[in-house]
């Protein structure tokens, strides 16, 4: 819990991004229509606010775009899917799918209310006397964290939750490298930090490689789990190895599975902590949607436990959810980069050319959205995404196409279960203290955290 002192002068809570976070407009140097052209260092990048070629980009269909090579510094971090091109993300995205698939995620559900159970309690804890000011960041943070480590690892959560806390110190490692000057092979250098840095690599790696290898064994014995994402990812390996007979190449190895692991908490924790804080605190600027939101959530569950088809009818909630990931999401654009030499609207681009598209610029450009771009209206959403949109890929904050997140239903499940236990146990508004200011470090975060005063209900 954290206190600070009132302020004096009242807050701007107005939606509009502040230039802060436009950080291609004061750059840019040539405009196209609905392109223009802004530098990173030294190197030219082509930003596309046109939902039409952005279609076409991400739909990939000629193969002509490849993912950034990713940064030998986030190697340290995690590679798989996210970083794959070509054949290699093909069967990656085969073999993962299935970890994702509905029936799994029905099987994750007693997780998921585990964890939102626990933070409600602490919460409960907290507010049982009288309404009482709370950063709920941090909270939502480790609730994130928590149910990634319960549906990746099941029964070896204590060991995942290790992984996470090592893979959250290498991340901020490698936050500030990426921030300072960059001096070639300067990582191999032997400072407190670099070895730090490999330490923790090699943490984690050992600790990951130990529990595969438990779970292959148990595998080969008929006795594995196949209710967490771990086990779901390891049995689709298994059969593919299995199916393709003597072909070469088939299946994940160990290092590769290894690898998938990482990426989840990095895909899946800070995405979807950023999604429930900007919904909380944005539900407090506007109290009427909360007392909507609660309203339905009361009608579909009582106060009995959330489940799975009652999470999927939630029609107030979703909209809220998809006005928020409009307004505030998680990640501020997507990037590509040319394979050849192409044309794109009516500009003719080299290969390596990298493009960018701004999904926060997208979402918030009024030629799109209409004079209220910069208002919290959840109604815009009220018959779908694609009446919203009149079907142009103008709304895409997990992407689009065939690269698109692949723990969309994972992620928006979470949300709504963590929303609905919340808004049966508490109300919540902002405290005098909180200052919005949405602000990127990789994810969008409220930078001085998300102070509420929670009354118990
Ligand atoms: C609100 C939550 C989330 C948001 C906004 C989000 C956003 C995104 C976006 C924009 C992409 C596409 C990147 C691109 O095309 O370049 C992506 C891909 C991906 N996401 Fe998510 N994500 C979220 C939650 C999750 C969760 C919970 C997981 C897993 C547990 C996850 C795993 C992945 C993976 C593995 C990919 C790579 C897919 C591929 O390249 O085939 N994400 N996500």
């Amino acid at each position: 819990m954290m206190m600070r002192k009132a302020r004096s002068k009242p807050m701007d809570l107005s939606h509009r991004i502040t230039p802060r976070l436009l950080p291609f407009e004061d750059q840019a140097v040539k405009t196209y229509g609905k392109m223009f052209v802004s530098w990173i260092g030294p190197t030219p990048r082509v930003n596309i606010m046109d939902p039409e070629i952005i279609r076409e980009i991400l739909s990939n269909k000629f193969g002509h775009f490849a993912k950034i090579r990713a940064n030998p510094l986030v190697g340290l971090l995690a590679k798989g899917l996210v970083n794959y091109d070509g054949e290699k993300w093909v069967k990656h995205r085969r073999i993962i799918n299935p970890a994702f698939h509905q029936e799994k995620l029905k099987m994750m559900l007693p997780a998921f209310y585990a964890c939102c159970s626990e933070l409600v309690e602490k919460w409960e804890k907290l507010v049982s006397l009288e309404p009482c000011e709370v950063d709920v960041w941090p909270y939502l943070q480790n609730l994130t964290a928590d149910v990634i480590s319960r549906t990746a690892f099941g029964s070896s959560y204590e060991e995942g939750r290790r992984i996470f806390e090592l893979q959250m110190e290498q991340a901020k490692f490698v936050i500030e490298a990426a921030r300072s000057i960059y001096i070639p092979g300067f990582r191999f250098v032997p400072t407190r930090k670099n070895r730090r840095m490999n330490e923790i690599y090699r943490e984690v790696c050992s600790l990951l490689k130990v529990m595969i290898e438990k779970r292959e064994k148990a595998m080969k014995l008929g006795e594995a789990r196949t209710d967490d994402l771990l086990g779901i990812l390891m049995e689709s390996n298994y059969k593919e190895i299995k199916e393709g007979g003597n072909a070469k190449n088939l299946g994940l190895s160990i290092d590769e599975v290894m690898e998938e692991c990482k990426l989840f908490y990095f895909a899946g924790q800070e995405t979807t902590s950023t999604l429930l804080v900007w919904t909380m605190i944005v539900l407090s600027m506007h109290p009427e949607w909360q007392v909507k939101a609660r309203e339905e959530v009361h009608q579909v569950f009582g106060r009995e436990k959330p489940d799975f088809e009652g999470l999927n009818h939630l029609k107030v909630v979703t909209m809220i959810l998809n006005e928020v990931l409009r307004l505030y999401p998680p990640g501020l654009m997507l990037t590509r980069v040319t394979y050849k030499e192409m044309e794109l609207g009516n500009v003719r681009l080299p290969p390596q050319v990298e493009l960018a598209m701004p999904i926060l610029l997208v979402h918030h450009d009024r030629e799109l959205w209409g004079e209220d771009a910069e208002e919290f209206n959840p109604e815009r959403f009220s018959e779908g995404i694609s009446k919203a949109t009149k079907n142009q890929v103008s709304f895409f904050p997990f992407g689009w196409g065939p690269r698109i997140c692949i723990g969309q239903a994972f992620a928006l499940t979470e949300a709504k279960m963590a929303l609905a236990m919340i808004l049966q146990n508490f109300s919540f508004e902002l405290s005098p203290t909180y200052t919005h200011a949405p602000f990127t470090i990789v994810t969008l975060q409220p930078q001085y955290g998300a102070q509420l005063i929670l009354h118990k209900l």
